[in-house]
């Protein structure tokens, strides 16, 4: 397909865009995926940038998955911005658009069959929404069933949902290849979240917290100290910062999601989660233990 200059079709039903893309293929198309929840920011565009440089047909799903929400989430409240989406993409060569409703992906309600995460399914992100990534992984796998992209493109700020996409694609042979885009984040550092439209001035001020925590995990880290004296700096920083309630901050094995021991040394990746007001944000960034 020819690089898209104005908004991308948007398709919404399973049998449509089987048909479209039916036809793409027999025309050679190479097929990227880039799966989002929608309420589109510059993360999601570096994502569709990707996703452009590394096929000729880009294709974004916009669905607020409520399997991977739990009870008592902001599956209700989370921004539901379609035509600002479609504008959004409008500019970067995205060619089509899946925006399927929940009744077009669960006819039957919810799924019978699910995908199961395993053991790093349930810590971290896990540990809190309990479910949420069995709940993620069962509309990733539909998606890559549906779309059968060469290449899908996540974002490293969800560093564990990444980790988890890749088991999945390995413990079940998908044919399809993961490519994972660094953070984009504001002026002053904070993650772009669609979440962040929860807060408040005050509020996005204090959320600076969580990456000034992994900034403090990163120098001394960078500057020879060990596991714990690195994960106290961005412990301390984190549980200090007023108006910041956190849920873990965590170094964890690059290689296993695992929390690292005293005497690691190697690759690492420092995670973090708090609720800052009615906001649950998440962060991360890599540390390495000479
Ligand atoms: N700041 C960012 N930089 C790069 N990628 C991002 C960023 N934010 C989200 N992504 C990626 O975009 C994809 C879709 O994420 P999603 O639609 O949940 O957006 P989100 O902003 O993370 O929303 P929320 O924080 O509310 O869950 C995911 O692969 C995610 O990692
Ligand atoms: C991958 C995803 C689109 C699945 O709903 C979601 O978890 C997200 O937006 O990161
Ligand atoms: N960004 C991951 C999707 C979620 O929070 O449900």
């Amino acid at each position: 397909m020819t690089q898209s200059i104005s908004r991308p079709e948007v398709i919404t039903s399973i049998a449509d865009l089987r048909e479209r893309l039916r036809g793409a293929r027999m025309q050679g198309a190479d097929i990227a995926l880039v799966p989002t929840m929608g309420a589109l920011h510059d993360g999601h565009l570096a994502l569709v940038d990707r996703a452009v440089q590394l096929a000729d047909t880009v294709v974004v799903s916009i669905f607020v998955n409520p399997l991977q929400f739990g009870a008592g989430e902001d599956l209700d409240r989370y921004p539901r911005t379609l035509e600002a989406d479609l504008e959004a993409l409008a500019t970067r060569g995205a060619h089509l658009v899946f925006a399927p409703s929940a009744s077009e992906m669960y006819p039957h309600g919810e799924t019978a069959t699910r995908v199961t995460a395993g053991p790093v399914g349930s810590t971290f992100e896990g540990a809190s929404r309990p479910g949420h990534f069995d709940g993620m992984l069962t509309v990733v796998a539909k998606l890559f069933n549906i779309v059968q992209p060469r290449v899908a493109v996540f974002g490293e700020k969800d560093a564990q949902q990444v980790f988890l996409v890749k088991q999945m694609v390995a413990d079940l042979d998908l044919p399809v290849s993961i490519e994972v885009v660094d953070i984009v984040r504001d002026a002053e550092g904070l993650a772009l979240s669609s979440r962040n439209r929860y807060l408040s001035d005050q509020e996005r001020e204090q959320a600076l917290a969580l990456c000034r925590a992994l900034a403090a995990t990163h120098d001394a880290a960078t500057e020879g100290a060990g596991v714990d004296a690195a994960l106290n700096a961005g412990r301390e920083v984190l549980g200090t910062a007023s108006g910041v309630d956190p849920d873990y901050f965590e170094i964890v094995d690059t290689a296993t999601f695992e929390p690292v021991g005293a005497r690691f040394r190697g690759d690492a990746r420092a995670v973090v989660a708090a609720r800052v007001g009615s906001a649950r944000l998440i962060d991360t960034r890599a540390v390495r233990f000479a």
